[in-house]
């Protein structure tokens, strides 16, 4: 190594002269305590980034961690009706208590606050942000093993202030069989790299569907490309979860908890437990 002109900017030696970058990460607040943060993105809306959130969220729960979701699309909140919440939050006056779901996964989100649940959001960005810090920080988190972020879709002012102000330990991308061979997927990666975020993973929505007399895969969008974007942005595949009518019947139905019969998410769990 050369001799140190104390120009951070100029070196990559990671010594103990770095400067640190300002840190914006916001604290909890005493009462609560997480040990692992996840956020599941996508690089636009509509490919089932709330379906994957709240499946994961179920498996890691059936191993036994107490499991907490935030969710963070404020603009199209999906997770309680997901899991069936239909009642409001409350607060102690200091902290907003989460609902616990039929399985004990604990939920927040806008529309547990909203009088509504068909009351739009029509805030701006900043003021949108603000609420996901506060759900970070004001809520009550009781000894949680690990937290999923179902994060708003995109790559935009939102998703870049939540992933400055909490402290994300991973990032899972869900994206469709065709945004696996555009640029979406890759612009999600990037904004993770940027934030200096480890990417856990891939997973294909929507992967393929089953023939339901002789359980044949189809892959209605033709052959799946999630290995060779995988190994594009040196990352893993996690899951692929195919397209099933119960799956979103469940969510219309607040029974997400009751999908059982395949285990596609099983190395999405096992990449949240290696962290
Ligand atoms: N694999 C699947 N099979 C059947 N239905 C699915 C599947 N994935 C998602 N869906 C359904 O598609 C709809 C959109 O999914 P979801 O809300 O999870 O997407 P999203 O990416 O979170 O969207 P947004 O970011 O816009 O909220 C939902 O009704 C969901 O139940």
């Amino acid at each position: 190594m050369s001799e140190c002109n104390h120009d951070c900017s100029s070196c990559s030696a990671n010594c103990g002269e770095r400067q640190q970058p300002e840190s914006f990460l916001e604290k909890l607040n005493d009462r609560s305590s997480v040990k692992k943060v996840v956020a599941v993105v996508s690089g636009k809306g509509g490919v089932g980034k709330s379906l994957v959130t709240a499946l994961t969220a179920c498996e890691a729960r059936r191993r036994g961690k107490r499991v907490a979701v935030l969710d963070a699309d404020i603009t199209g909140p999906s997770i309680p009706r997901a899991f069936g919440i239909t009642e409001k939050a409350r607060s102690d006056g200091e902290l907003l208590y989460p609902k616990v779901t039929g399985t004990g996964i604990e939920v927040m989100s806008i529309n547990l606050l909203l009088e509504q649940d068909t009351d739009p959001v029509v805030w701006r960005g900043p003021v949108i942000a603000g609420v996901v810090k506060q759900f970070w920080t004001d809520v009550l988190w009781r000894d949680i093993d690990v937290m999923f972020i179902d994060m708003p879709p995109g790559t935009g002012d939102v998703p870049l202030t939540v992933f400055q102000s909490i402290p994300v330990d991973g990032i899972i991308i869900v994206a469709s069989p065709q945004e696996l061979v555009s640029m979406i997927v890759e612009k999600a990666v990037k904004m993770a790299e940027m934030m200096n975020i480890p990417i856990l993973g891939l997973i294909e929505n929507m992967s393929y569907i089953e023939c339901p007399d002789c359980g044949k895969r189809i892959s209605v969008f033709g052959e799946s490309h999630i290995g060779e974007a995988a190994a594009a942005h040196s990352t893993k595949v996690l899951g692929r979860l195919p397209i099933r009518p119960e799956f979103a019947a469940a969510v219309d139905a607040g029974a997400v908890e009751g999908i059982s019969g395949g285990d596609w998410l099983s190395g999405a769990v096992d990449a949240v437990e290696a962290l």
